[in-house]
């Protein structure tokens, strides 16, 4: 088992840090997930929610990707609506349409019936992480959660929506309701990033991926102070935060602002630009997941696009600007990784 100190050097994490490297860090969102062969048959018959609390599969289908596609960095299998699962939210994980709720949370009294997180409550949690540290070596392994607005999101609409409809309607109808339940969120959510972390989790993102939903107005009036509290309360733990939404050009700023240390970025913002609005922090992307199965010239040319426009800022991890496709050729991620090494050698 490699020292905390061959994680802490990795390229993965001094990037984080904006200290040099001798290559620029690649890893993928979604990397451990329908793409891969293996995932798929190691999940066949088991649901979603139970594979998330079955230690030997999170660590099996955590590792699967890093063995396949030699990535810098692995991210813990899991979901972000396994917390809610574990305060006794009856959710569940629909394929093909993700998380489904099955009575939305619309007032005061379904929010306070909201309980909050402990480590007693996810012990498959602890066991995982402490199982991947062992296995991965020298590699990093990234913690993660879903931030209060996502995670609202999926709870007040009852599963996915485009339009966000049902939620802005409380948000901007019942805003006492709105705060509440995201001051509940960010209490459980900090108590999953905080069970991750103190198992062994050297990095952790905040997925806030339906953000880009909301107008810079709304974001900062009905989302940031509680993203920042998440943030906030796993700052100087020496565990770089990565805070990411898709669809967020007009909001890099405030969530860089919230706390982050890195800001992932989706495909739509060159990096340069996105490097000039997050106040001097790291990024993260942001190659367009379906750039991944474009013909290798394309691919080669905008892997060196990126890496190119990554240099603006102190810190580039390399990434996807959102999860993979499922219909991805797991080659194609390989090759990926081949060319990000390749032409970011230092
Ligand atoms: C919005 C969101 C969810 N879950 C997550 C987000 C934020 C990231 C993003 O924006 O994609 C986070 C997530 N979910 C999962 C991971 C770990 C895997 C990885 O990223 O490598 C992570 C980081 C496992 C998963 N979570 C889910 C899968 C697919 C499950 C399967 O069918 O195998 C995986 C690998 C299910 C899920 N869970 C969710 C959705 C939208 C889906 C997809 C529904 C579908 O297309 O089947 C909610």
């Amino acid at each position: 088992m490699a020292t905390n100190g061959a994680v802490n050097e990795s390229v993965f994490l001094r990037a984080c840090r904006g200290e040099d490297v001798a290559h620029t860090p690649v890893w993928f969102m979604r990397q451990a997930g329908r793409s891969l062969p293996e995932y798929r048959k190691l999940r066949e018959g088991i649901p979603m929610l139970e594979a998330c609390r079955t230690p030997e599969l999170i660590c099996e289908i955590t590792l699967q990707p890093v063995r396949r596609h030699n990535v810098d960095a692995a991210i813990f299998f899991s979901d972000i609506v396994v917390p809610l699962a574990a305060v006794g939210v009856d959710v569940d994980i629909v394929p093909g349409t993700g998380p489904v709720v099955a009575e939305p949370i619309r007032d005061m009294a379904a929010v306070e019936r909201l309980r909050d997180l402990t480590e007693e409550d996810v012990p498959y949690i602890t066991q995982a992480v402490r199982l991947l540290r062992d296995e991965l070596g020298a590699t990093p392994l990234i913690g993660f959660a879903g931030a209060p607005f996502t995670l609202a999101s999926y709870l007040v609409e009852g599963g996915p929506s485009r339009t966000h409809a049902q939620t802005k309607a409380l948000m901007y109808g019942a805003p006492e309701v709105w705060h509440a339940l995201c001051e509940r969120l960010a209490a459980i959510t900090s108590r999953f990033l905080r069970v991750q972390i103190d198992a062994g989790a050297n990095a952790v993102q905040l997925f806030d991926s339906w953000a880009g939903a909301l107008s810079l107005a709304d974001y900062e009036t009905f989302v940031a102070p509680h993203s920042t509290r998440v943030l906030s309360s796993v700052e100087g733990l020496g565990v770089p935060r990565i805070h990411f939404g898709v669809g967020t050009a007009h909001l890099l700023t405030a969530m860089g602002e919230a706390g982050a240390d890195v800001v992932g970025v989706d495909w739509r913002t060159p990096l340069d630009k996105a490097a000039g609005l997050v106040g001097g922090r790291a990024v993260q992307g942001n190659l367009d997941p379906c750039t991944v199965m474009a013909p290798d010239a394309v691919l080669e040319r905008e892997v060196r696009r990126i890496l190119a426009e990554g240099k603006a800022a102190p810190g580039h991890i390399f990434n996807l600007g959102h999860g993979v496709l499922p219909e991805t050729d797991p080659d194609a991620l390989t090759r990926t990784v081949e060319l990000v090494h390749e032409h970011s050698a230092r």
